[in-house]
């Protein structure tokens, strides 16, 4: 498998090169030549499988043996090997229609480290075997930043420096970051937003000097890896539902902000996984939700909700989408992301609308939406929901219809977000690893949302 850039500019790479790439050297995103099918012979086959197992398989599909299978189990092992439950991801059923998919079991509960994880082994041993030096940059809203610094601190041959929005994720986000006191690890409060944070990263990615000089590596889902180890937990949540003889077509709804997630959902319907509706759940900062619905990509203004981590205007993967919508062809991505560059939006034509309902539903939750539901299914069915995910379910009751199966993804525990889960008085138990994070120092540098003093920042810390 040979992997390719959205804006047709970068030479065919491999699976290894493609990761240490991140973003595209023509500002683009990398994506694989083609998409490997998954027949029904070999869904049926992998219907027994563990997580593990499940996933080297699937990437099997990706990596061209550039990993010696030993190498990958070992990789993989060790990755999982620090989730609360075997099953990696598990499926709690709610009722006949619903399941939710629990991406929280990792060690900073929320969805991200089940690429993270991965991602932090796989630059370990990248590193090593290749003796690359690997200096990890990467925006985040609160889960990524948390999730990524915990895949690789104390981590030989690796730094990270994580840029999050100041005073704009939550008290336990925060925590996570700023209490690791390892020595290879810089968190920048930047005083601006996520997309702020983003577009500064990017920018940085796109200097191609700079990049380079530093040696510098994403942990974003602007990084294909990221994509790939979110496809597997929707063949494993589709296999644990699906154990019969039938291969039904099921929904899957997921809170997005990046739209990292969902286009992993993409991919894998793209591969062969029976999926239905991909259902987008979004909070008010709703671009997509605005997009499936008229067909304007348009970034509005920033609105900070009780789901932080989904308060993004610019969604990075939504350039993925743009590639295959528009049939593969780079010049056409190009095209549209310059017209995105240059009037801050995009519009497609009423008979192209047609063609991104059929890919996906959408549907954007308010904020007094979000409290209600979370009140409503610890009081209904017992079940606590954090802020992302019952924008989720907010989404599932809005866009499910009748006799369809739908499972919506828990993509982060409640405790992390207890601001929100206090506001309908519920008093939740926090996890002992959360909970001992208040008694510990924090280390952080506040900054302006200023390129040039971010840049003095990541020099010193990068040359150190
Ligand atoms: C808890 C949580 N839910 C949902 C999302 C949205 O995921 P994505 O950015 O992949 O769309 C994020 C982060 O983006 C998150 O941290
Ligand atoms: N919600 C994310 C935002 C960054 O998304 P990513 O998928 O590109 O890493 C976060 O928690 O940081």
């Amino acid at each position: 498998m040979q992997y390719i850039s959205t804006r047709g500019q970068v030479k065919p790479k491999g699976f290894i090169d493609t990761v240490l790439m991140g973003l595209a050297d023509d500002g683009g995103l990398m994506v694989p030549v083609e998409v490997p099918a998954v027949t029904e012979d070999t869904l049926q086959k992998w219907k027994t499988l563990s997580y593990e197992k499940l996933f080297l398989e699937i990437f099997s599909l990706y990596i061209n043996d550039e990993i010696p299978q030993e190498d990958l189990r070992e990789l993989v092992r060790r990755s999982y090997s620090s989730f609360r439950t075997p099953e990696v991801t598990p499926v709690h059923q709610v009722n006949d229609s619903l399941y939710i998919l629990e991406l929280f079991h990792g060690p900073t509960f929320a969805f991200k480290d089940v690429a993270l994880q991965f991602m932090g082994e796989l630059y370990s041993y990248v590193s090593k075997k290749q003796n690359k030096i690997i200096h990890i940059l990467g925006a985040t809203s609160g889960d990524t930043g948390a999730a990524a610094i915990q895949g690789v601190r104390g981590k030989e041959g690796i730094k990270i420096c994580i840029l999050h929005p100041h005073q704009k994720v939550s008290k336990v986000q925060e925590l996570q970051m700023t209490t690791v006191d390892d020595e290879n690890v810089l968190n920048l409060s930047v005083k601006g937003n996520f997309d702020d944070c983003q577009k500064v990263i990017k920018e940085l990615f796109a200097d191609l000097d700079f990049k380079s000089k530093y040696h510098l590596r994403a942990i974003n889902s602007i990084n294909f890896v990221r994509i790939l180890a979110q496809t597997v937990y929707y063949f494993y949540a589709y296999l644990q539902i699906n154990k019969g003889e039938q291969l039904p077509k099921i929904n899957f709804c997921v809170p997005s902000g990046n739209f990292g997630n969902i286009f992993s959902g993409y991919l894998a319907k793209r591969m062969g996984l029976p999926v239905n509706k991909l259902i987008i759940a979004t909070n008010e900062n709703n671009i997509l939700e605005r997009f499936v619905k008229t067909g304007e990509y348009k970034p509005g203004d920033f609105k900070m909700t009780h789901s932080p981590s989904m308060d993004i205007q610019v969604a990075s993967n939504f350039e993925r989408y743009l590639y295959y919508f528009l049939g593969e062809d780079p010049e056409k991505v190009s095209a549209y992301m310059k017209e995105l560059q240059q009037h801050g939006k995009i519009t497609i034509s009423p008979e192209d609308l047609v063609k991104v309902q059929q890919d996906f539903a959408a549907y954007g939750a308010s904020n007094t939406q979000c409290l209600e539901l979370i009140g409503d299914y610890k009081k209904s069915y017992d079940y606590l929901l954090d802020p992302h995910t019952a924008c989720g379910i907010a989404a599932y009751e809005a866009e499910a219809g009748e006799g369809e199966v739908t499972v919506t993804f828990a993509t982060a525990h409640p405790a992390k977000f207890d601001e929100a889960v206090r506001l309908v008085d519920i008093k939740q138990p926090f996890p002992p690893q959360i909970e001992q994070l208040f008694t510990l120092p924090q280390h952080q540098k506040i900054v302006e949302y200023d390129k040039a003093e971010i840049v003095r920042e990541l020099e010193t810390f990068y040359q150190l």
